[in-house]
């Protein structure tokens, strides 16, 4: 976006490029071979760096290829073309130097809340004492001291969502991945999640690739937001986010932030020509004629 950042947000930016690349996407394409064998192409030609302790956001239409784009970083999906390097290494397959939190609740229900974070530090050999102190600090960063022999079924989803955010940090991933973590969440829950992240962010060495539906929160979180489009699927532009961190949720009412994110929403759903016929859907009526109620 051509908007010159005032001199701190600049100077800020100025910062994030003098860090090492954590994770750098060269010309990543991805195509499925659909139950009929025809081969479908779900994006092409995607660049992306991403600087150690990056936010990063994605956006983009439904069906753009948002998710598939995390799991190949996770390495849970192969590329078609092109790569992904972490820290300069090819990846080829998950590994525990990405820590991953998806939108459906991914903990072990007979687990106890500890010992689902504990469960990755014990696979990397810790012993249970060592692994059990440090769950108790990572519980302590997401607010739930005091629920470590909680069961999942007895917390409610903003605090799952907390407990998968320690589980996966507990390993020290290079970068978190979070594919709409939030989206299950009711609005109030999900803005008390969005500043706990930032919280959590702000005093731990992380950084983060986040994918959301939702423009408030990409804009809010990240400090560059990359939009996608579909048909075909290809990165259409990084938008930089004009903001000082720390974040505050008034900040969702000034100008640059609505600027942001209208330039965000035309680029997904660029503005239609003057005349051109709205396409609606076709509804059936059901109410008496007379009936109306405008
Ligand atoms: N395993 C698969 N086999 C075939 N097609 C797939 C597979 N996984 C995803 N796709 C297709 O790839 C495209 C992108 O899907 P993806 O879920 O990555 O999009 P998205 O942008 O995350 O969508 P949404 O925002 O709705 O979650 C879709 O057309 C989807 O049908």
């Amino acid at each position: 976006m051509s908007v010159a950042h005032p001199p701190e947000v600049a100077a800020r930016f100025g910062r994030i490029r003098q860090r090492p690349v954590v994770l750098e996407v060269e010309q990543l394409g991805k195509s499925f071979v659909s139950p009929g064998g025809e081969t479908v192409r779900v994006f092409d030609g995607v660049d992306l760096s991403i600087r150690r302790r990056e936010f990063i956001t994605v956006v983009g239409p439904s069906g753009c290829g948002k998710s598939t784009f995390i799991r190949m970083v996770a390495g849970l999906e192969t590329a078609t073309s092109g790569r992904i390097l972490l820290d300069g290494e090819a990846v080829v397959g998950p590994g525990a130097d990405r820590g991953m939190v998806f939108q459906a609740y991914t903990l072990f229900p007979w687990l106890s809340v500890k010992r689902n974070v504990m469960f990755g530090l014990l696979q990397a050999g810790r012993s249970e004492a060592s692994a059990s102190s440090e769950a108790c600090v990572w519980l302590e960063m997401v607010g739930l001291k005091g629920f470590e022999n909680h069961h999942p079924a007895q917390l409610s989803g903003g605090m799952k969502q907390r407990v998968a955010i320690a589980r996966a940090l507990a390993n020290k991933p290079r970068i978190l991945l979070m594919d709409e973590p939030f989206g299950a969440l009711d609005a109030q829950t999900r803005a008390e999640m969005q500043d706990y992240l930032l919280q959590i962010y702000r005093n731990v060495d992380a950084t983060i690739l986040f994918i959301t539906h939702d423009l408030d929160e990409a804009v809010y979180l990240a400090d560059r937001v990359v939009v996608m489009g579909r048909k075909p699927g290809r990165v259409i532009e990084t938008v930089d986010v004009p903001l000082l961190r720390p974040r505050d949720p008034q900040m969702a009412f000034t100008d640059d932030f609505l600027a942001t994110k209208r330039h965000i929403e035309h680029l997904i759903h660029p503005p239609e020509p003057a005349g051109t016929e709205k396409r609606k859907a076709p509804i059936t009526r059901m109410t008496v004629v007379g009936d109306e109620v405008y």
